[in-house]
């Protein structure tokens, strides 16, 4: 299912990002920023576990989070939003799938790949700020199933409609969480109106 998180700071610091005079630090600190704000949209139904406790004043049965999270962040770009997201679940794990398409062709190629243990009994978030042709997400979530996630959520900032039915079609069962979901591709397959290449803007690489 598609969840476009419609708030107004997330917007906002969207639309600082998608400027094309903002520079690196901005671009960085504004992604870092909405990452830790849709941290706190996409965990609302995180599962809980009830747990008794001791406070200083007395004991009393509470609850916390039933399941281990790991994140994986798409190289480059998705290490953009690790950061962001951390903050706000101190515990979980990060993984690292390293992939880049190809300027030409638009297909993906994995060149990384680095798991923590039981996948298969985590919730993982496969995180990238842009899903255009869906090509590299769709692929990201392909290796997380070699793996034995079968709790999977999908994060981007930006999506394009082709790269969200290209998800919703190949893999049914991933939550598709977008800040925004624009027009349409250009000819080169980036996201329009879309804020460029993201790993160029956050490592300043062009
Ligand atoms: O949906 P797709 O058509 O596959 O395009 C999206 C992918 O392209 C970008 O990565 P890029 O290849 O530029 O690598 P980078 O993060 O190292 O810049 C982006 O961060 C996604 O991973
Ligand atoms: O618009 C786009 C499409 C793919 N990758 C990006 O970084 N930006
Ligand atoms: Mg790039």
């Amino acid at each position: 299912m598609l969840h476009v998180l419609d708030h107004p700071l997330i917007t906002h610091k969207l639309t600082q990002m998608r400027k094309k005079e903002t520079k690196t630090k901005d671009f960085r600190q504004n992604l870092d920023e909405i990452g830790g704000l849709m941290a706190y949209e996409i965990t609302r139904d995180l599962p809980t576990k009830e747990v008794r406790i001791e406070t200083p004043v007395c004991g009393c049965v509470t609850k916390e989070l039933e399941k281990d999270i790991v994140l994986v962040p798409i190289l480059r770009a998705g290490l953009g939003m690790v950061n962001g997201i951390c903050n706000l679940i101190p515990t979980v794990k990060v993984a690292h799938i390293g992939m880049y398409r190809d300027e030409e062709t638009l297909q993906p190629h994995p060149y990384f790949e680095k798991y923590p243990k039981d996948m298969d009994r985590s919730i993982v978030m496969v995180v990238d700020p842009m899903l255009a042709t869906g090509g590299s997400a769709a692929a990201a979530i392909d290796m997380v199933k070699k793996q034995g996630a079968c709790d999977i959520r999908l994060i981007c900032l930006v999506g394009a409609p082709e790269g969200v039915k290209v998800i919703e079609e190949l893999h049914p069962d991933v939550d598709i969480y977008l800040a925004a979901l624009d027009d349409h591709l250009n000819e080169k397959g980036y996201i329009v109106p879309g804020l460029g290449d993201a790993g160029d803007r956050i490592f300043g690489t062009k």
